[in-house]
């Protein structure tokens, strides 16, 4: 490995002390400073072959500094170390030009990992001229997700096919509409096609568009979806599931860069972006023949990873808190968490990943009548009857019922060997009634109509039903249930 001359740049003495003897110890030459105007006057004198700066620094900003240190010294590298481990600060990183990005706290191996590229003088990102990024709707620090900014940042200013891997409920669309919203295709459109809900014969239809006439049913011409994404982003989502022949077609378009229409016989350019996404195991579809590898190869240019909400427990306190304001931006009852019901939410295994989270944290938006929502709350909802795998599947009311079920038979159980308290249809019925309203309501954003087309009854009944139980219904639309 080669040694060279490496400036370090932060205003805390330990973290320079730190990797100042880190460094040494590989045999490189250290230099160090404790602000920018330090930095101005060791770098003439010192002439490092590449510096590392911390972003926040007493007299400006390191990273916005950046740019300007590579005019004055084309061609130096410059890493950047920073403790806002937002997506937002990786891609800042890569538009000011910066070489590399390590989120604070780092590894002082992965530092000295990118020192040594730094000097064996890899190409570095390519730097993209642009506006600040907005904050981005990807919540999370922990070192996994920061793995998946830092490679989401050196892909949005190319062209090349991203491949996201991840379980159901990981974020997987969301990457894929960041990568197409902080690029430069920003400003064109964003498709996403799922492979999985189009049936089998209509995929290519679908995908290419079709000529009036080309097939039964085909009455009018029809752009596909690489038509409308034009110029900007296809997102292809469960790419697993998409059938062989569909796959076939698929390759020849990504390596010719274009397409015909079904029917139609004048290729047309395909100017599109295409990032994939599948939640199974795409190399063992590949090495069962089930998906051709080919393709698997041409998508997986970048491979994205995302880890199972169970994998980042760091993060869960954030999101969770982060789908609590977002319920309350929506017009559902603000509620906060205590630090035991996060401790909760951590030791869940979220089979559902990070959508069963909001989904939890609107529900108990709702359901809970306290501002504040402790432990014993996420214990009801997850508890060990609750947290049956598979209990109640997104939508499935047979779900629902064995959810009830089980309940029920807790409480015919908690009378041991006796009988519950006579009536016990009414008060069920009138138990469950209350929060069946009131989460119709909310559901609807306080729109009575809406709520009872939703619950199937008669607005006067829903309306009749809402006074019974002293229900406000306007308590849904202000957000105070
Ligand atoms: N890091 C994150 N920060 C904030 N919200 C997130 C994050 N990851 C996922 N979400 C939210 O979780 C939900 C599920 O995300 P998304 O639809 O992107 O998952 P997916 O992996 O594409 O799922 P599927 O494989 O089922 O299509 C969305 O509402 C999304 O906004």
């Amino acid at each position: 490995m080669s040694a060279g001359r490496i400036l370090v740049v932060d205003d805390d003495a330990a973290i320079r002390t730190v990797v100042r003897e880190a460094l040494r110890r590989e045999g490189h030459v250290v230099e160090t400073a404790a602000s920018l105007a330090d930095l101005g006057r060791v770098i003439g004198p010192f002439r490092p072959d590449v510096v590392i700066t911390d972003v926040v620094l007493p007299d400006g900003d390191g990273l916005d500094f950046v740019p300007e240190l590579t005019r004055r010294h084309p061609g130096l590298p410059v890493i950047v170390l920073s403790a806002r481990n937002t997506l937002a600060t990786a891609v800042r990183a890569t538009e000011r030009g910066a070489f590399d990005y390590l989120p604070k706290p780092f590894d002082l191996d992965e530092l000295g990992r990118a020192v040594t590229s730094a000097l064996a003088g890899r190409a570095a990102p390519e730097e993209a001229a642009g506006s600040e990024p907005q904050e981005l709707p990807l919540i999370g620090r922990s070192p996994a997700m920061q793995a998946v900014y830092r490679t989401i940042a050196r892909v949005v200013a190319t062209d090349l096919t991203v491949l996201i891997l991840g379980e159901s409920g990981t974020g997987k669309e969301l990457v894929a509409r960041a990568i197409h919203d902080l690029g430069p295709r920003l400003a064109r459109p964003f498709v996403a096609v799922n492979m999985a809900a189009i049936p089998r014969d209509l995929i290519e239809s679908e995908l290419f568009g079709h000529e009036r006439g080309a097939f039964t049913g085909a009455g009018m011409r029809s752009a596909g979806r690489f038509e409308q994404a034009h110029g900007g982003t296809l997102f292809l989502d469960e790419i697993g599931d998409m059938p062989v022949d569909a796959q076939t077609r698929l390759l020849r378009v990504l390596q010719e860069g274009e397409f015909t229409t079904v029917g139609g016989a004048r290729p047309i350019r395909a100017d599109v972006r295409v990032i994939a996404a599948t939640n199974k195991d795409i190399e063992r579809q590949v090495e069962e023949g089930r998906f051709r590898e080919d393709l698997f190869y041409r998508l997986n240019v970048v491979p994205i990873r995302l880890p199972a909400l169970r994998e980042r427990g760091a993060d869960i306190g954030e999101l969770a808190r982060h789908f609590l304001d977002r319920a309350a931006a929506d017009g559902l009852p603000r509620k906060r968490l205590d630090e035991a019901a996060v401790a909760r939410l951590a030791r869940h295994g979220w089979p559902g990943n990070v959508r069963e989270l909001e989904n939890l944290m609107r529900r108990l938006a709702v359901l809970i009548r306290e501002e504040v929502i402790g432990a014993a709350a996420i214990e009801a909802q997850l508890g060990p009857q609750a947290a049956e795998p598979g209990l109640a599947p997104r939508g499935d009311a047979s779900g629902l019922a064995q959810a009830v079920e089980q309940h029920l038979v807790a409480y015919f159980a908690s009378f041991g060997r006796d009988l519950p308290p006579d009536g016990l249809y009414d008060r069920l019925l009138a138990e469950i009634e209350a929060p069946l309203l009131r989460l119709s309501l909310a559901a609807a954003r306080g729109n009575q109509i809406r709520a009872a087309r939703l619950l199937g009854m008669n607005r006067n009944t829903l309306r009749k039903k809402l006074a019974d139980r002293a229900i406000d219904p306007s308590a849904a639309r202000r957000g105070g249930a």
